[in-house]
């Protein structure tokens, strides 16, 4: 695992929108994994800006979601397929049909998680999957004590997560209660991941992912078995690292040629 440190989120936003960059050079129709929430914003604002100057083309890239709340209508704004069509297809100029999430409105909510695996499966997988994280260390939806191996399913958000996201909502009571979220085994299977965590409130959750012990109670722990996994965390994430000089002189010294 490589832990980057930079300065702040838009430091580190414009860190992986680089790696992406580099990605869709390699590999123009790559799978774009991406996450919600206000953490990855910088980095679909610095995409955003490598599109309008013309140094980054995505005419062929494509993306898939991470996660989907159930029981919300098709097309309320809150629903992770809107949200991300609004902050991220739509700013870079991706159309919807280079699009796949699951489908959090289907009366089959079970299909609809195996369907969203094989859907996954069928387009080749995800080149590089985008994550932030949850107060209580979770991935997507992957809340504590979620199988280390588990497939995209349903799970019951805890109490915590519910209050965490009730302010993109006009009430708690708003926030649903279940979700479908691919699963640590889905994710893991990702070529690239790429966490970032900005903010002292998150601070806890990152030194249990990346120097505590692998945990079903800290689901991003499941970071330490990915062959190619990067943390990125601003100062005030990384504040309760106790290898944080050892991260900062690593990064330091890396090559110029080498990418996260
Ligand atoms: N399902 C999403 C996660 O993918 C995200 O990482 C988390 C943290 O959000 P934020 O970045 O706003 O703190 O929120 C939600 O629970």
């Amino acid at each position: 695992m490589e832990i980057v440190i930079v300065p702040d989120a838009a430091a580190g936003g414009e860190l992986i929108a680089s790696a992406i960059a580099d990605l869709l050079t390699r590999k123009p129709d790559a799978m774009l994994g991406v996450a919600t929430g206000s953490t990855p914003l910088p980095i679909y604002r610095a995409l955003e800006a490598k599109v309008k100057a013309g140094s980054l083309d995505v005419s062929r890239a494509r993306v898939c979601q991470l996660d989907e709340y159930v029981g919300l209508p098709v097309g309320h704004p809150e629903s992770y397929r809107e949200v991300l069509l609004r902050e991220v297809l739509q700013p870079l100029g991706i159309p919807g049909e280079r699009f796949i999430g699951p489908d959090g409105a289907a009366e089959d909510i079970a299909g609809a998680a195996t369907a969203y695996d094989q859907e996954l499966a069928a387009a080749g997988g995800v080149d590089l999957q985008l994550l932030g994280i949850g107060t209580d260390g979770h991935i997507g939806f992957n809340e504590p004590c979620s199988s280390l191996a588990s497939r995209t399913r349903i799970k019951t958000l805890t109490e915590q997560t519910r209050v965490d996201n009730a302010r993109f909502f006009d009430s708690l009571d708003e926030v649903p209660h279940h979700v479908l979220t691919q699963g640590i085994g889905t994710i893991l299977e990702a070529r690239h991941l790429v966490l970032l965590a900005t903010g002292e409130a998150k601070a806890e959750a990152v030194a249990q992912t990346v120097e505590g012990p692998l945990s079903a109670l800290v689901p991003a722990s499941a970071l330490q078995l990915h062959p190619h996994a990067t943390v990125v965390v601003d100062e005030a994430a990384a504040a309760r690292l106790k290898l944080a000089d050892y991260f900062r002189a690593t990064y330091a010294a890396k090559p110029s040629w080498q990418s996260i």
